[in-house]
């Protein structure tokens, strides 16, 4: 079977079978850094990765969107100040579906594509809230 990140998201449907416990056994090391939650008893992965800056978290919130168009698949995405959190499910089945470990891959690939070609903001002008300590962090 080729790497998760190389295979495609099948169309899912409300009688698409949800990955198994054999099946998140085998699929999980290849997201090792992604985490098993179960908000309310759904389950679903979910992985942050930090940034620079806003910029950079918000270039990389925008590559993980376009994947998702392409592959018809689409997570929860919360992107901050040099933080980006992002959670995919199968809504279909209110649970995980191999498309989940599939994009959670793909996304992991996207961000190491962007490791290494980011430079942080510079700043730019006196007088913005960068000045003024009010950044909470
Ligand atoms: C019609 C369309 O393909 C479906 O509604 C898709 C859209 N994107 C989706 N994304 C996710 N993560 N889960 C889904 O069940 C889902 N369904």
């Amino acid at each position: 079977m080729a790497q998760l990140n190389q295979q495609k998201c099948e169309a899912c449907t409300k009688n698409s079978s949800p990955v198994s416990q054999e099946e998140i056994a085998k699929l999980k090391p290849e997201i090792p850094d992604w985490n098993l939650i179960q908000p309310e008893g759904e389950a679903h992965l979910e992985r942050s990765y930090e940034f620079p800056d806003f910029k950079t978290a918000i270039a990389f919130t925008n590559r993980v969107g376009e994947i998702a168009e392409e592959q018809g698949h689409h997570p929860a995405i919360l992107t901050e100040y040099g933080k980006v959190t992002v959670t995919w499910w199968t809504h279909a089945i209110s649970g995980l579906h191999k498309n989940d470990f599939i994009m959670a891959a793909k996304t992991d690939d996207i961000a190491s594509q962007m490791a290494g070609s980011t430079t942080p903001t510079d700043f730019v002008e006196v007088g913005d809230c960068r000045t003024n300590g009010n950044l909470n962090r």
